[in-house]
């Protein structure tokens, strides 16, 4: 039955404003023959509370949100950024970390001005460091949480995916979205603005989510 979830839709209803995300999806989602949507293309589904205190339990509330309005199955990311000197934080904050309506590059001034304040650094050991001087400033890892909910029948189809890295105190690369230009992967030696969206795809928590997602609906 779930299988049909996503089978039976040429175009596949993404629950997010997010720009970044769009793209990755849409991306990822062309290769299996389906065309995206978002919100900007529903602009009269008003904003969503993202009320929950985990981010399995905020795609859920994105994808019910959207797919009770619109009557059709609805896939929703909900994702962000856990900083180990932070104790975990910004975590399901990312978005806000810099208050209400901050932009991404709000979020990555606050997030150094954060670390920078407690004095946090690693050791250059502890991984394949950048070779411009870049300081490595703590272990953090991306987390994605994807609820796919069908409203014809109140299912919902949920997976997880994560990602491990550094935050540097500089950034490299201008791809991505986000906190990807201060997230360094010491596993490839390059930081995730430089991927390229097939890169990214491949190793990152919402394609690591994908992967998951899609193995329990065709399982
Ligand atoms: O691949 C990523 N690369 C870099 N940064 C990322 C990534 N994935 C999530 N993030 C950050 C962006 C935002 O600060 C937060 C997500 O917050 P989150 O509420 O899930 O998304 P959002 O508000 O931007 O759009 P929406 O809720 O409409 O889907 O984590
Ligand atoms: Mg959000």
């Amino acid at each position: 039955m779930s299988r049909h979830l996503l089978s039976d839709q040429a175009v596949i209803v993404v629950a997010t404003k997010n720009a970044g995300k769009v793209k990755e999806f849409a991306h990822a989602l062309e290769k299996l023959g389906k065309g995206v949507q978002s919100l900007h293309d529903y602009p009269a589904i008003p904003d969503i509370p993202e009320t929950g205190v985990t981010f399995a339990e905020n795609a859920r509330i994105k994808a019910k949100a959207t797919g009770d309005a619109l009557g059709v199955p609805a896939l929703a990311d909900d994702s962000g950024l856990r900083v180990e000197a932070l104790g975990g934080e910004p975590g399901v904050y990312s978005a806000r970390y810099a208050g209400e309506g901050a932009t991404d590059a709000d979020n990555n001034a606050k997030l150094l001005a954060e670390l920078k304040a407690l004095g946090s650094a690693l050791p250059e050991a502890a991984a394949a460091a950048p070779q411009d001087g870049s300081k490595l400033l703590s272990r953090a890892q991306f987390v994605c949480a994807l609820a796919l909910y069908d409203p014809r029948t109140g299912e919902f189809v949920e997976a997880e995916g994560t990602v491990d890295g550094i935050i540097t105190d500089r950034p490299h690369g201008d791809g991505g979205f986000g906190y990807d230009p201060l997230f360094w992967l010491p596993g490839l030696g390059r930081g995730m603005a430089e991927l390229s969206k097939e890169e990214k795809g491949a190793i990152s928590h919402r394609g690591e989510a994908l992967k998951a997602l899609l193995a329990k609906l065709n399982g």
